[in-house]
C-alpha cells in the first residue's frame, strides 16, 4: 500500500482541557480525516494523518507537515483514529495490519458512522491480561516495545460533517472498552473541543439511530407526494429550528451514504420497518444524483 504520512507540531491550542493523549495518528485523510487531524492540530497535539491514496484535502495540506513514513505514524501513537472508507473487510485489513506494528499502550478509535465497534474490534488480539493490569498512563512517551492491540483499548470516536464546525463527539463504549481508555477518549474529545457524549455499542449510536430514520421518512414524505422538497426542508428549518432541512442534509452527506447505511442496518435488521428501502433514494443514486458531490440529489448545485 502505498501510504502517505503527514507529520505536524507547535499548533495553538484551541481548548483549555488537557490531554494525556499527546501523539495522534489519524488513518484516512478524507472529508473526516482531515478534519479530526484539523481539530487534534489545532489543540497542540503532534498528529500524523495517513491515507493510501492522493486524496488529502489542499486545507490540511497547507496546515499539516508531511512525512512519508507510515511505521512511525503507529508507532509513536497514543491514539489513532481511524477515519477511512466505511467497509468492514477494509477497516478489518488494516487493524490487523496495526496490530503487528503498534505499541501496546496505544488507543485504537473508529469514527465509523454505522459499523458496530465490537464487529471491527473483533480482527485486534483479547486483553493478554483480562483486565487493565498494562499501566498505560505510565507507559506513555516511553517508546516501549510491546506490540500488541488490546481489545479494551479500543472503542469509537464518532465525529461529525464539517468536523472543525459541529461541536459533538460521540465517544462509544464497546463490550471490551475498559474503563481507563473511555475516560482517556473522552478527555481527549474535550481537549479537541468538542462536547462528549457516551453511547453503546447499538446502530447508528445516538445521532445516527435518529437521523437516518428521520431523513428516510422524509423521502418517503417526498416520494408519496405529500409536500415539495422544499416545503419539506422550509418545514424542519423554521418549524423545528434545524440549520439544514432534511434533504438538504442527505444531499449534504450523500444520496450514496444515505443509501449504504439503510441497506447495511436493512440487512442485519429486514424487520425495522424504518430501514426498509426507499425506491426513489435507490433510483437517485443508480442515476449518479449523489447529491451536492455531484451536482444533483434532491437540489441541483452549481459545480465549483
Ligand atoms: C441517512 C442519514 C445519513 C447520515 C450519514 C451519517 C454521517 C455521519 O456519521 C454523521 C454526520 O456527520 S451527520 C451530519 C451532521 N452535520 C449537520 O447536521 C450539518 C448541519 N448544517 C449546519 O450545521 C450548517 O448548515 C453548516 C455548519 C454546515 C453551515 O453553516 P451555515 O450557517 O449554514 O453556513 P455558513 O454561514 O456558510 O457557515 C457557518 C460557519 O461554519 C463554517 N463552515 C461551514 N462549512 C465548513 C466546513 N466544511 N469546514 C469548516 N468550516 C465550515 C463557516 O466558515 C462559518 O464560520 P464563521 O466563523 O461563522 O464564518
Ligand atoms: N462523511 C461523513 O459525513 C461522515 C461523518 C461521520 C463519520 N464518517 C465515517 O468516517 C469514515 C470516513 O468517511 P469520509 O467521509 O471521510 O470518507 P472519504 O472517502 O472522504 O475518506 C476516506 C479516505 O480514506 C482513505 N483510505 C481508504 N482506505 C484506506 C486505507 N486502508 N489506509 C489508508 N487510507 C485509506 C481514502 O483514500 C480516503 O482519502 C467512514 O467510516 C464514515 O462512515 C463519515
Amino acid at each position: 500500500m502505498n501510504q502517505f504520512a503527514i507529520i505536524t507540531r507547535n499548533f495553538s491550542r484551541s481548548s483549555a482541557v488537557q490531554s494525556a493523549i499527546k501523539n495522534v495518528t489519524v488513518i484516512g485523510g478524507g472529508l473526516m480525516g482531515s478534519g479530526i487531524a484539523q481539530v487534534a492540530a489545532q489543540a497542540g497535539q503532534n498528529v500524523t494523518l495517513v491515507d493510501d491514496g492522493e486524496k488529502f484535502v489542499a486545507e490540511a495540506i497547507a496546515r499539516i507537515k508531511t512525512n512519508t513514513d507510515p511505521a512511525a505514524a503507529s508507532q509513536e501513537a497514543d491514539l489513532i483514529v481511524e477515519a477511512i472508507v466505511e467497509n468492514m473487510d477494509v477497516k478489518h485489513q488494516l487493524f490487523k495490519k496495526l496490530d503487528a506494528v503498534a505499541p501496546g499502550h496505544t488507543i485504537f478509535a473508529s469514527n465509523t458512522s454505522s459499523l458496530s465497534i465490537n464487529e471491527i474490534s473483533s480482527v485486534v488480539k483479547e486483553d493478554r491480561q483480562n483486565n487493565d493490569g498494562i499501566l498505560r498512563h505510565k507507559d506513555l512517551n516511553s517508546h516501549l516495545s510491546t506490540y500488541s492491540l488490546y481489545l479494551h483499548l479500543f472503542g469509537g470516536l464518532h465525529f461529525f460533517n464539517p468536523v472543525p464546525v459541529m461541536r459533538l463527539l460521540e465517544v462509544v463504549r464497546g463490550d471490551k472498552t475498559s474503563d481507563d481508555t473511555y475516560n482517556t477518549m473522552m478527555e481527549w474529545g474535550k481537549s479537541v473541543g468538542k462536547t462528549c457524549i457516551t453511547c453503546k455499542d447499538t446502530p447508528g449510536f445516538v445521532v445516527n439511530r435518529l437521523l437516518v430514520p428521520y431523513i428516510a421518512e422524509a423521502i418517503r414524505l417526498f416520494e408519496r407526494g405529500d409536500a415539495s422538497a422544499r416545503d419539506i426542508d422550509v418545514a424542519m428549518k423554521l418549524g423545528a429550528g434545524y440549520p439544514m432541512g432534511p434533504l438538504e442534509l442527505a444531499d449534504y452527506v450523500g444520496l450514496d451514504t444515505n443509501k449504504f447505511i439503510l441497506d447495511g442496518w436493512h440487512s442485519k435488521y429486514p424487520e425495522e420497518p424504518l430501514f426498509k428501502p426507499i425506491p426513489l433514494l435507490n433510483k437517485l443514486v443508480s442515476e449518479g444524483k449523489l447529491g451536492v458531490k455531484s451536482g444533483e440529489g434532491f437540489y441541483k448545485y452549481e459545480k465549483k
